[in-house]
C-alpha cells in the first residue's frame, strides 16, 4: 500500500491541515467529484482510540447546519480514517490573525450564537462534547450558506468529538452522575467542575464557551501563562466571574449567572442565551451588514495595497529594510512584497504573529526552484488577502512523500470498508469515553 494509492481508491491526499492530540488532519482531492475534502487519520497503533467515537458522533448531527459533512470513514493497515468537509481556518487560528489578537463584540457575539447552536445540536442528539475549545470550531467557506438571521455567509462548524460522552440512556433519561470522574478536555476551559473531577454535563460545555468569550474579547484568559491544570483550577476558583466580565456588556454576566444557575442534569436555556447576544448585538447597534474582523481586515489590506500601488512605494521598499515598526501590521504585509527573500519569510513570521513549521521553511529553501512559484503565490496572496495561513506553505508533495516514508514499514493490501462502520474494538477507547 502506497499513500499515492488514494484512500479507497478515490480520495488522494495532499497537504496536511491539522494536527491534534488524536490525529492528523490532511486535505484529500476526491477523485470522483473533484472537489477537495478533509480527512482526519488516526493510527491503529496508538493506545487511546477517538475516531469511532468521533464518526459516530458526526454522523448522528448531520442535520445540523453546524456540523461538517461527513462523507466517509475507513481503515487500512495503518490508519482508522474519517472523510468529511473541508472547512475553512479555526477560530483560535482566525483570533490569533487579528492585530490585537481578540475579536471585536459584533463578532464575537456573530459567532456566539451560532456556537450555542452547535452545541446545543450536540445536547440534542445525547452528546456532551467535553472539549469546548477555539481551534474545534472552524468556518464553513461555502458562499452559497447563509444563517437564517441575514448574518454574513460562513456558518462556525463544530468539529473534533474525540472526547465526546453519552449523556443520555437508552431509555432517554439523563445518566446519573459517577462518584469520581478523571479529567476530561483542555485545563484552559474546563469547567471547574471538571477540575473537580465530577461528572460533566450540558451545562459544562457552555461554561467552556463562556470562557471563550473572555478570550474572544479580551485576548487572553487570567490563568492564559499557566501550565499546571491544578494551578490554573486554583486560579479559576480565585477570580470571581463577575470580576471577569468587568469592562464587557452586562449580559455576559446574566449569561454566565443562568449557567450558574443549572443543576447537574438541567437542560440549559439555549434560546435564551441567544437571544442575550442578539439583545446586545442590537443594543450595540450592529446590524446585517457588520462584518467579521477578518473580512474587514482584507478589504482594509486589499485598499492599502491599491494605495501602495498608486503611491508607488514597493519600488522603494528595500530602503525601508528593518525600520518598519512604525507602520500598521496591513501595510508591512502589503509592502513585503518589495523586500528580498529572507527578509520576505521573517518578517512574515513577526507579522502574522506566528512561527511557520520549521521544517516547512526548510523544506521551503531546499525545493526553491520547485517552490519559488508556490512561494510567489503565498507572498502574492498576502499582498490581496492580508492573511496567510502557515498550512499553505506546505508542498503537497513533501507531505505524501513523508507519509510513503512512514508508509514504506508496512506491507500488504489496503482493506476496502464500508462507509457504515469501522472496525474499532469499543473497549479500546473506553478510556476516552467513561
Ligand atoms: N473538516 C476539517 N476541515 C478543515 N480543517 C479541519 C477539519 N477538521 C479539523 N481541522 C483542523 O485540524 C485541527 C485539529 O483537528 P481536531 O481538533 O479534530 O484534531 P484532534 O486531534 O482531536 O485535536 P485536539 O488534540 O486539539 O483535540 C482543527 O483545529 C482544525 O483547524
Amino acid at each position: 500500500m502506497s499513500l499515492s494509492t488514494p484512500l479507497k481508491g478515490r480520495w488522494k491526499l495532499l497537504n496536511k491541515i491539522g494536527q491534534g492530540g488524536f490525529g492528523e488532519i490532511f486535505c484529500v482531492y476526491d477523485l470522483e467529484t473533484q472537489h477537495k475534502a478533509a480527512v482526519k487519520m488516526e493510527r491503529i497503533d496508538r493506545n487511546k482510540r477517538a475516531l469511532r467515537l468521533e464518526i459516530d458522533v458526526l454522523r448522528k448531527i448531520q442535520e445540523s447546519r453546524f456540523s461538517a459533512t461527513f462523507i466517509s470513514c475507513g481503515r487500512n493497515q495503518v490508519y482508522n480514517y474519517l472523510i468529511m468537509e473541508l472547512l475553512g481556518p479555526n477560530l483560535s487560528s482566525l483570533r490569533k490573525k487579528q492585530p490585537q489578537k481578540i475579536f471585536s463584540l459584533s463578532t464575537t457575539l456573530k459567532l456566539g450564537v451560532q456556537m450555542i447552536s452547535a452545541i446545543e445540536d450536540v445536547h440534542e442528539v445525547g452528546y456532551l462534547h467535553r472539549d469546548i475549545k477555539a481551534s474545534n470550531f472552524a468556518l464553513r467557506m461555502s458562499r452559497k450558506m447563509r444563517s437564517e438571521n441575514g448574518y454574513s455567509p460562513g456558518y462556525c462548524c463544530i468539529i473534533d468529538f474525540g472526547l465526546a460522552r453519552k449523556y443520555i440512556t437508552s431509555e432517554g433519561e439523563h445518566r446519573p452522575p459517577r462518584e469520581e470522574v478523571g479529567f476530561r478536555g483542555t485545563a484552559r476551559y474546563a469547567s471547574i467542575n471538571s477540575h473537580d473531577g465530577k461528572e460533566l454535563s450540558r451545562r459544562d460545555d457552555l461554561w467552556s464557551l463562556f470562557y471563550l468569550f473572555i478570550e474572544f474579547l479580551k485576548g487572553s484568559l487570567p490563568w492564559e501563562s499557566l501550565k499546571e491544570k491544578e494551578a490554573i483550577a486554583k486560579m479559576k476558583k480565585q477570580y470571581t466571574n463577575i470580576g471577569m466580565c468587568k469592562d464587557l456588556p452586562k449580559e455576559f454576566v446574566t449569561f454566565y449567572q443562568h449557567i450558574e444557575s443549572l443543576e447537574y442534569e438541567d437542560r440549559p436555556n439555549y434560546k435564551y442565551l441567544r437571544k442575550l447576544l442578539t439583545d446586545m448585538y442590537h443594543r450595540y447597534s450592529f446590524d446585517e451588514n457588520t462584518k467579521y474582523d477578518w473580512e474587514i481586515m482584507k478589504e482594509n489590506s486589499s485598499s492599502e495595497k491599491s494605495n501602495i500601488k498608486n503611491q508607488k512605494i514597493l519600488d522603494s521598499a528595500p530602503a525601508l529594510t528593518g525600520t518598519t515598526n512604525d507602520l500598521s501590521r496591513s501595510k508591512k504585509r502589503s509592502l513585503i512584497g518589495g523586500f528580498p527573500k529572507e527578509f520576505q519569510k521573517n518578517e512574515i513570521e513577526k507579522m502574522n504573529g506566528m512561527v511557520f513549521p520549521k521544517n516547512t521553511i526548510e523544506r521551503s529553501q531546499n525545493n526553491q526552484t520547485k517552490n519559488s512559484n508556490q512561494k510567489n503565490n503565498i507572498i502574492e496572496e498576502i499582498n490581496q488577502n492580508g492573511i496567510v495561513d502557515p498550512q499553505d506553505l506546505l508542498d503537497p508533495e513533501s507531505e505524501i512523500n513523508e507519509f510513503e516514508k512512514m508508509m514504506k514499514m508496512i506491507n500488504g493490501e489496503e482493506k476496502s470498508d464500508t462507509s457504515s462502520s469501522v472496525d474499532i474494538d469499543d473497549n479500546r477507547h473506553c478510556c476516552i469515553i467513561l
